[in-house]
């Protein structure tokens, strides 16, 4: 059973969501945003190395594969991996807009237990605007697209600037960041294009 709450149905004054003209193409992989994130970095040994392709619309799809160092009970992915797995597909959904966001809000529904070895097929979309909020929801299937659905999510990313991670970040991992060419290229595939 899902039961979304009130703070995640857009407002009467919300706007369908935009593509923006130099997002990446349907059927692109994406790649990292950055190389130290949990859930796309391959910096990160225990991370979900989330692969996330950019689909028609604003739209997304991801996949992930269940690691052993991803369990809660045995055998089974936890359950804060698989809303990881959510708010990553979910983020990734703003290089579309070319909008740096970060999430207020995710409500995630876990309908099916996901063992481990399973490839989780994640499927999202922007539903509406308003302003600086983003309404967004996630589907989890496992082993592919006809799979069972087995997590759901309905989400409210809140658009910032880039000084939301400077001014609140570590600094030492900010400035690593910064000196970095590579990085600071895959960050700009957020920014917005005026
Ligand atoms: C460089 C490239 C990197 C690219 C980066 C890509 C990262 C992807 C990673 C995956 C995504 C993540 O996990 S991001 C990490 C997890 N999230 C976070 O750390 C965010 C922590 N929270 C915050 O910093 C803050 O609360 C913000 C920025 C979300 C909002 O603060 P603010 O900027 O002061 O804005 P505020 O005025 O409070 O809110 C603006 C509007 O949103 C509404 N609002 C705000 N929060 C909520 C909420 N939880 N639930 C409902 N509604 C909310 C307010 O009511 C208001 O509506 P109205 O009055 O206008 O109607």
């Amino acid at each position: 059973m899902s039961a979304t709450s009130s703070a995640l149905r857009p407002p009467a004054d919300a706007v369908a969501p935009v593509r923006h003209p130099d997002a990446p193409a349907p059927g692109e992989l994406l790649g990292a945003h950055y190389d130290q994130c949990f859930g796309c970095g391959d910096g990160q040994p225990h991370g979900l190395r989330l692969a996330a392709r950019a689909g028609d619309g604003v739209r997304m799809t991801a996949e992930f594969t269940v690691q052993p160092a991803h369990q809660g009970a045995p055998g089974l992915a936890h359950g804060g991996v698989l809303a990881s797995a959510l708010d990553e597909t979910l983020g990734s959904l703003n290089s579309l807009l070319r909008t740096i966001a970060v999430t207020g809000r995710l409500e995630t529904d876990f309908v099916r237990p996901v063992p481990v070895g399973t490839v989780l097929y994640l499927e999202a979309e922007v539903t509406a605007v308003a302003g600086r909020k983003i309404y967004s929801s996630a589907t989890g299937r496992i082993g592919g697209p006809d799979g069972t659905v087995a997590v759901r999510a309905d989400a409210l990313f809140i658009k910032v600037g880039v000084d939301h991670f400077v001014g609140n970040g570590c600094q030492e991992e900010i400035r690593a960041t910064m000196n970095d060419p590579d990085q600071v290229r895959r960050a700009r595939a957020f920014e917005v294009n005026p």
